[in-house]
């Protein structure tokens, strides 16, 4: 039995990690954090948890968490993530860290992104990936895994094996993407208020989301050539899913059917990515760890489109796929 901690346990990819964690048979919730003084039980936050987990929120302390678990699931923002995973690592420990912390390859641009300087430093660039479909091997002897950003799960999958066989040019690649609003988080936000995101739809950060450079730097660590996208986030009034369209230009004429194959061929021993024909809905993966890829080729452009869980795949499911391979469990266990 692993016993399992989880940092930030209030928050919504918390939730759905311990629903996921509470199906496993191997794994067992030993100790819940948060800053909420009291140690309140945790279903006093979550009440869908009565009666199914028993535990006080407790404070983060390091010595203490390290004491009763083996493996800590961070789901802190970056920043405090990185605080929080030192400290384990240091203490022995194997994290599986949910923030943007560990993804980036150099100090550089975590700085410029993220604009201030990195916790754990020496850590960037060295952390592997937890993008199972691209990473696989390097994941059962991680100490400390970088789960993908929700954005990026859905844009690399589909575009990695067009990037890789060279069908598309990588410096011409517009990415757009389409999110529920619990991908802002249970933190309250002005713009993820019910009268200000409802029946609405708005792009944001147009030309300088932080998943810009994670979607360039990390299928640059599997393709020829560092990809260049221009990457435009939208958040739409649902609770979860996200929709990306990816736009870029064959090197080569093919079909629809062959492109089709490619991505057939690629993930056909993929446990979680389905090529569909159909045009995807995000209720197609909705509560369940799959990605569902189509591809169309119209207008002289490929296009790639795909749908996940910002909450599953694009995080608590993908993060109990690195927890299986981490442990030598099957890839599947307790995921849907
Ligand atoms: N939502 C999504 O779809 C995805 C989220 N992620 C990443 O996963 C992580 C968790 O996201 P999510 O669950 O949505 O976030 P939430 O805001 O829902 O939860 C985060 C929790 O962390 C705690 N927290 C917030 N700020 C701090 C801080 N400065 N120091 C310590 N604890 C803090 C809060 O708990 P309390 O106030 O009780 O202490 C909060 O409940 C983030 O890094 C996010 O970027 C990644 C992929 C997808
Ligand atoms: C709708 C919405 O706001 N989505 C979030 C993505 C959440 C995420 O994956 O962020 P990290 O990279 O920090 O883990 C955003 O755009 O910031």
């Amino acid at each position: 039995m692993i016993r399992v901690g989880i940092l930030g346990a209030t928050g919504y990819t918390a939730l759905e990690l311990i629903k996921i964690l509470l199906r496993h048979p191997d794994a067992q919730i030993t100790a819940v954090t948060s800053r909420q003084e009291g140690r309140p039980p945790i279903a006093a936050v979550h009440p869908c948890l009565t009666g199914r987990l028993d535990l006080p929120l407790e404070d983060f302390a390091p010595a203490a968490v390290a004491e009763r678990c083996d493996c800590i699931f961070s789901c802190l923002p970056h920043a405090a993530s990185a605080e929080s995973a030192k400290a384990l690592l240091a203490l022995g420990k194997r994290v599986i860290d949910f923030s943007a912390d560990y993804r980036l390859n150099d100090p550089v641009s975590y700085r410029k992104w993220y604009e201030h300087d990195h916790p754990d430093a020496e850590r960037l660039g060295k952390t592997v990936y937890g993008l199972p479909e691209l990473f696989r091997e390097q994941i059962p002897q991680a100490a400390l895994v970088a789960n993908p950003g929700c954005y990026p799960t859905s844009a690399i999958l589909p575009l990695a094996p067009f990037l890789k066989e060279g069908w598309v040019e990588s410096q011409d690649i517009i990415v757009d993407s389409k999110s529920g609003v619990s991908g802002a988080g249970r933190t309250p936000k002005l713009g993820t208020l019910y009268p200000e995101c409802n029946e609405s739809i708005s792009a944001y950060s147009v030309g300088k989301h932080r998943h810009s450079p994670e979607i360039e730097q990390i299928l640059g660590r599997v393709v020829p050539a560092q990809p260049q996208i221009i990457f435009t986030p939208h958040l739409v009034p649902m609770d979860r899913g996200i929709l990306t369209v990816s736009y870029s230009k064959p090197t080569k004429s093919f079909t629809e059917e062959q492109a089709l194959e490619l991505l057939r061929d690629t993930y056909r021993n993929e446990p979680f990515v389905q090529v569909v024909k159909n045009l995807p809905a995000t209720k197609d993966v909705a509560h369940t760890n799959f990605c569902h890829i189509t591809p169309r080729v119209t207008g002289g452009r490929l296009l790639l489109i795909s749908v996940i869980d910002n909450l599953i795949k694009g995080a608590s499911g993908a993060a109990a796929q690195n927890f299986n391979l981490m442990y030598g469990f099957k890839e599947t266990t307790a995921l849907v």
